[in-house]
């Protein structure tokens, strides 16, 4: 292991093998090479719209946390631009429900779904530290601009209507904010209690568990 690699970095080297199967899934690399089915794409949009409206207690919690915990100022500005950020998001499912006549009104959640949101909950109490929820937020956003923007780079076949949405989490503007979220959970884990240490990693690899059977739900029958 490189003793130079911050924290996050040799998370990411160690367990190489789970983060290429939750950032290169086959949903992905089918959206990548122009195969991906509409029904598959469909799902992901329904269920990803009920993920993220679950989404904001867990980010309000970690902005709470980061205003009572951190003693760095931008953290709390870093982490309020990525609640407000959620207010868009929420209107770009629904226009994008309605043009894939998705309907979002009572959508139910799939077993990987609730499961993923019951995680999420599990990071409101207040004996999950700052260091640990910023952790597994830097983890979450990075796995999705990891995946989308594989989707267009390079010499991609993305269908142009799927375009949209790998631009939302491909764009380099948010690969810029996940490396400001990496670099306040490096921050925060180069000082952590080993105990605090060991959980955050736990927690990433949670993450990509939970991200990779979201991607397995979304592209299954
Ligand atoms: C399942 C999942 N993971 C991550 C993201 C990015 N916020 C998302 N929208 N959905």
């Amino acid at each position: 292991m490189d003793d130079d690699l911050s924290p996050t970095a040799t998370w990411q080297v160690k367990h190489h093998e789970l983060y290429q199967r939750a950032t290169r899934h086959p949903f992905i690399l089918a959206i990548r090479d122009g195969t991906v089915d509409a029904s598959s794409f469909k799902r992901w949009l329904g269920q990803d719209y009920v993920f993220v409206r679950e989404f904001i207690p867990f980010l309000s919690n970690v902005l709470l946390k980061s205003w009572k915990e951190s003693e760095n100022n931008s953290d709390l500005e870093i982490i309020l631009g990525g609640l407000a950020a959620l207010s868009d998001e929420l209107s770009w499912f629904k226009n994008e429900a309605s043009k894939w006549g998705v309907d979002l009104c009572g959508m139910t959640p799939l077993t990987a779904n609730t499961e993923y949101c019951r995680f999420l909950h599990s990071f409101t109490t207040p004996d999950i530290n700052y260091t640990v929820a910023v952790t597994a937020f830097w983890a979450i956003e990075t796995v999705y601009q990891e995946s989308f923007s594989f989707c267009i780079e390079g010499d991609h076949k993305t269908p142009t209507e799927l375009l949209g949405a790998c631009q939302r989490w491909g764009n380099s503007n948010f690969g810029q904010y996940c490396k400001s979220l990496q670099q306040i959970a490096n921050r925060r884990l180069k000082e952590a209690p080993i105990d605090v240490f060991r959980k955050a990693e736990e927690v990433f690899i949670s993450v990509l568990e939970h991200e990779i059977e979201f991607w397995n739900m979304s592209s299954n029958e």
